[in-house]
């Protein structure tokens, strides 16, 4: 439908032609006599049609910021209605996954419909064409939004369907930001200029759950835990519990505690702070990087177990410069500061956890990781705090299936079963599974690839089998030997007997003889 036969539509036929008279006039007419004419056609306009017009204006009263409402209404037609638009306007917007931003160009016009009631929507900008300067170019242009609708429906759309599209803008633009990867710097660096507590890269870590290699089973349940988690706003509100979960991921080296992580960031769409603690020096210090963290994001810890000893204290640093004496006073002093015995404590830590995070708004995810969950301070990993306990352990077959799956495109072979049985025998880490699974050059096909499995599996048990036996042979040897040493200790201890009783005799008979 055109612009004008549109108009004729919703308006009727007067308001289309005082319009097209107004449209015709602001050619050759002079600016005042244009803006009185604008007034009376805007008064004689309401007063003729049924519709209501709702504008959204780019920039708020201070004109630095531009209005939420905008971007999200923007960022739902364009995601709602772009391929019914022929002309495009391509933006170039921060922290976005594509180059570049489709929205709609100025002067075109979208319909969407909501519970079977049409609205219009239309894009304009102006420019003053009075002479006027500027430090800011283009800052006198003025684009604004306008959402038409028949009064009959006023309530619904200015309630319901307004907060239909907000939300809807705002969670296509959290879908497409482009997540951050944090890293805390040490304080010494926190100050001056343009200088940050962290400092980060995009996150483009290619792990996702589909990727991951472990039992469906427990991945799904983990997916569900996060899908809860995302969807629990109004719960943790009733409950009256701060918007966090937190996950302890343990298992050996190699069994997939990063790749989940990266996993789950791709998964919630979160941004990752992977928080140093061994850069962290005092509790203080800690409350302000964890307050400087945005909603949505999830907060790493790893291997826990190498930050905080199990008093809570922190381990010193081992690393000692040798020729420190080189070195400038200036680097020297920065240093022995970086250097200086952090008094971060396991307490500290957990008040920030607790505590912190029932004042920030907004979900945060915290994860701690660790080889060793045996030695974790109970109070550090107890329910509440942390929520959900995951084992990361060796390969099973299942997990192998994945890894065939995805590496070599095979969810069948002949050789699975004699997998499967190997992998019931041995441990070997998914990363091991993974490395050898991988094909070496392009001329391996699948059945190589799994053989080499096989080869490696197999390997893998012999050298577990004789390192058992070596170690049954040494705890044979070290029994041996404590039994030889026992021996030898009983043998003098009664040759000691016979000795003294020898020299008792000697006493008694002396003691007689005396
Ligand atoms: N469960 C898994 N699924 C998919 N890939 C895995 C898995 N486990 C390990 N890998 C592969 O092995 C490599 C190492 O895994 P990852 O870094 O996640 O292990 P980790 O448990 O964090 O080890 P560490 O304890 O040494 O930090 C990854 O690059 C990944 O490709
Ligand atoms: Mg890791």
């Amino acid at each position: 439908m055109g612009f004008v036969e549109d108009l004729w539509a919703k308006s009727g036929s007067i308001m289309a032609t005082i319009m097209f008279v107004y449209a015709m006039s602001e050619k050759f007419l002079p600016p005042h006599l244009l803006a009185y004419l604008r007034k009376y056609t805007h008064k004689l306009a309401s007063f003729v049609s049924p519709y209501i017009q709702i504008i959204f204006h780019e920039f708020g009263g201070e004109r630095l910021k531009r209005s939420d409402a905008f971007t999200a209404i923007q960022t739902y037609l364009s995601a709602n209605s772009s391929h019914r638009v022929r002309r495009l306007k391509a933006e170039v917007v921060k922290d976005s996954q594509t180059p570049f931003v489709l929205s709609m160009a100025d002067n075109e016009e979208i319909t969407d419909e909501f519970q079977g009631v049409k609205v219009w929507w239309t894009s304009t900008s102006t420019t003053p064409k009075t002479q006027s300067f500027s430090f800011y170019p283009a800052s006198d242009e003025k684009r604004f939004l306008t959402l038409s609708f028949h009064k009959r429906y006023r309530d619904l759309i200015t309630g319901p369907y307004l907060k239909h599209v907000i939300d809807e803008g705002k969670a296509i633009a959290i879908k497409n930001r482009q997540l951050k990867l944090y890293t805390n710097n040490p304080s010494s660096r926190w100050y001056g200029y343009r200088s940050t507590k962290w400092s980060h890269i995009v996150f483009e870590h290619p792990a996702t759950f589909e990727t991951l290699a472990m039992e469906p089973e427990k991945k799904q349940e983990i997916v569900n835990d996060l899908v809860k988690f995302r969807n629990g706003k109004e719960y943790y509100a009733k409950i009256g519990k701060a918007w966090k979960r937190g996950y302890l991921l343990y298992g050996p080296p190699g069994t997939g505690k990063s790749s989940m992580i990266a996993a789950m960031a791709n998964f919630m769409n979160y941004d990752v702070y992977d928080l140093e603690l061994t850069a962290v020096k005092e509790n203080a210090e800690l409350r302000k990087l964890l307050i400087d963290t945005s909603s949505k994001s999830i907060i790493v810890i790893e291997d826990i177990d190498c930050s905080l000893d199990l008093t809570g204290q922190r381990k010193k640093k081992e690393k000692k410069d040798d020729n420190k004496e080189a070195k400038d006073p200036i680097a020297k002093m920065a240093e022995e500061e970086e250097n200086k015995d952090s008094k971060v404590t396991l307490s500290g830590l957990l008040n920030c956890i607790d505590g912190i995070w029932s004042a920030c708004s907004g979900e945060r995810i915290i994860i701690f990781t660790t080889n060793f969950v045996d030695k974790l301070d109970p109070a550090l990993i107890r329910r509440g705090r942390m929520d959900k306990r995951i084992v990361l352990s060796y390969c099973c077959y299942e997990a192998f299936k994945v890894f065939a799956k995805n590496y070599l495109g095979v969810e069948s072979h002949e050789l699975f079963p004699k997998i499967e049985e190997l992998l019931g025998e041995t441990n070997m880490t998914p990363a091991d599974v993974a490395e050898n699974l991988m094909p070496k050059s392009i001329n391996e096909d699948a059945q190589t690839c799994l053989q080499n499995l096989i080869n490696a599996l197999e390997l893998s048990k012999e050298e577990a089998k004789k390192k058992t036996e070596e170690e049954t042979k040494k705890k044979a040897e070290e029994e041996e030997a404590r039994l030889e040493a026992e021996k030898e200790k009983e043998e003098c201890a009664q040759q000691e007997v016979k000795a003294n009783g020898k020299s008792g005799d000697v006493v008694k008979e002396n003691g007689f003889s005396h």
